[in-house]
């Protein structure tokens, strides 16, 4: 058998600099046989010198087009929209299994080339848990930013930073007023993320996961200043608010934050707000008088490039060792499900 070549492209979009694999665990992969190489990328917020130091390959950006057809494609966000076919197996995440926009044509140029995809949101274990992901800094950053809104520190347009700045601002000042403070799905990466967070900030926040909602207490939810929604909603379950709920005379809540961005979805927990926010306008308020303003922001740990990928990358490395077992067979499964649910044919060329 030929030895695995990884190849870890640059990310299109400029605001993108996080990557799957940091130099460190570059190192690793390339003792342990396989080839790397790694494009140029001008991003990236680990230099390539510091990939070509752990005896990477250097290739320019966006050259994975040209990569021999056995190299696997290693990225984290969405590709450019040409070629029109891809005939490599791609890792990354592909948002094409649950009839996102534009996720025929993803899987149509898969299929028109013989590519797969090998998306990384279904790389679970054998329990289907997920085996990399961001959650952890997703909610840091979602329950920081929440602090900074509610102590009036919040700066826009927010800009990737590091935790060490982070923490210098979230950390409370002699004459901050003390408040209290929910996180919902709390037992998950992105809810110990966000708890973790507020004990920075020097909040002892109130956890809920699902033994709590399960009878859910709207009038004890409504009693937190600040509440950060983090659960991984896969059934339908009563909204934990609801338009109406803004209006009533028992709230205390003033900061919302929503780390799940699930509008639009029906499995939505927060179905009192219409579209997300952004780096440019974290805030917006959802009602004036109480106030209470909202933070949904989709890609909160490109806030921290650094740290959630070295997070992530740590625990990606053991799968890429093991490259082709249990977790990426189940991965190529379900990238040959989403295409026959989709109706598209893969070629004679497909990757197997
Ligand atoms: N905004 C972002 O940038 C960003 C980044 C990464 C992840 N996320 C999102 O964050 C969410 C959480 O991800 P995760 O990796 O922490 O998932 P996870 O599976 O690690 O944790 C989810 C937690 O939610 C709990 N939960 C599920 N339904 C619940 C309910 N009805 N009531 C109370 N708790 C409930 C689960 O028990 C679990 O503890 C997901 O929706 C994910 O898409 C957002």
């Amino acid at each position: 058998m030929s030895e695995l070549h990884l190849w870890l492209r640059h990310e299109p979009r400029t605001t993108e600099r996080r990557t799957p694999v940091v130099p460190s665990d570059a190192r690793r992969l390339v003792g342990s046989g396989l080839v790397l190489t790694v494009e140029e990328s001008p991003q990236r917020i680990f230099p390539l010198e510091e990939y070509e130091a752990a005896g990477c390959r250097r290739a320019p950006a966006g050259s994975w087009a040209s990569a021999p057809r056995d190299a696997v494609i290693l990225g984290l966000k969405e590709l450019p929209d040409e070629p029109a076919a891809l005939p490599h197996r791609h890792v990354f995440f592909g948002h094409a299994y649950k009839q996102q926009p534009g996720a025929a044509e993803l899987l149509g140029r898969f299929a028109a080339g013989g590519g797969a995809l090998l998306d990384l949101e279904y790389l679970v274990d054998d329990e289907g848990r997920r085996l990399a992901a961001f959650g952890h800094w997703a909610g840091y950053l979602g329950a920081a930013l929440a602090v900074l809104r509610h102590r009036n520190r919040l700066t826009a347009p927010l800009t990737p930073t590091t935790k060490d700045e982070l923490d210098a601002v979230l950390r409370p000042d002699a004459g901050d007023e003390e408040f209290t403070a929910l996180v919902i799905g709390a037992l998950g990466r992105s809810g110990r993320g966000a708890w973790t967070a507020f004990r920075t900030a020097g909040v002892a926040a109130t956890r809920w996961d699902l033994a709590e909602t399960r009878d859910l207490d709207r009038r004890a939810l409504l009693g937190h200043d600040v509440l950060v929604n983090a659960v991984l909603a896969t059934t339908l379950v009563p909204p934990f608010l609801r338009e109406e709920d803004l209006d009533s005379p028992a709230r205390r809540l003033r900061t919302l934050c929503d780390v799940t961005c699930d509008v639009g979805s029906p499995f939505n927990v927060l179905p009192v707000y219409d579209r997300t926010t952004d780096w440019t306008e974290p805030v917006r308020r959802l009602r004036e008088e109480p106030p209470l303003d909202l933070i949904a922001i989709d890609n909160l740990p490109s806030l921290l490039p650094r740290e959630s990928s070295a997070d992530f990358s740590a625990a990606l490395l053991p799968q890429l060792l093991a490259f082709g077992t249990g977790a990426w067979a189940r991965c190529l499964d379900r990238f040959h499900q989403a295409c026959r649910e989709l109706g598209i044919a893969e070629g004679e060329f497909r990757h197997d």
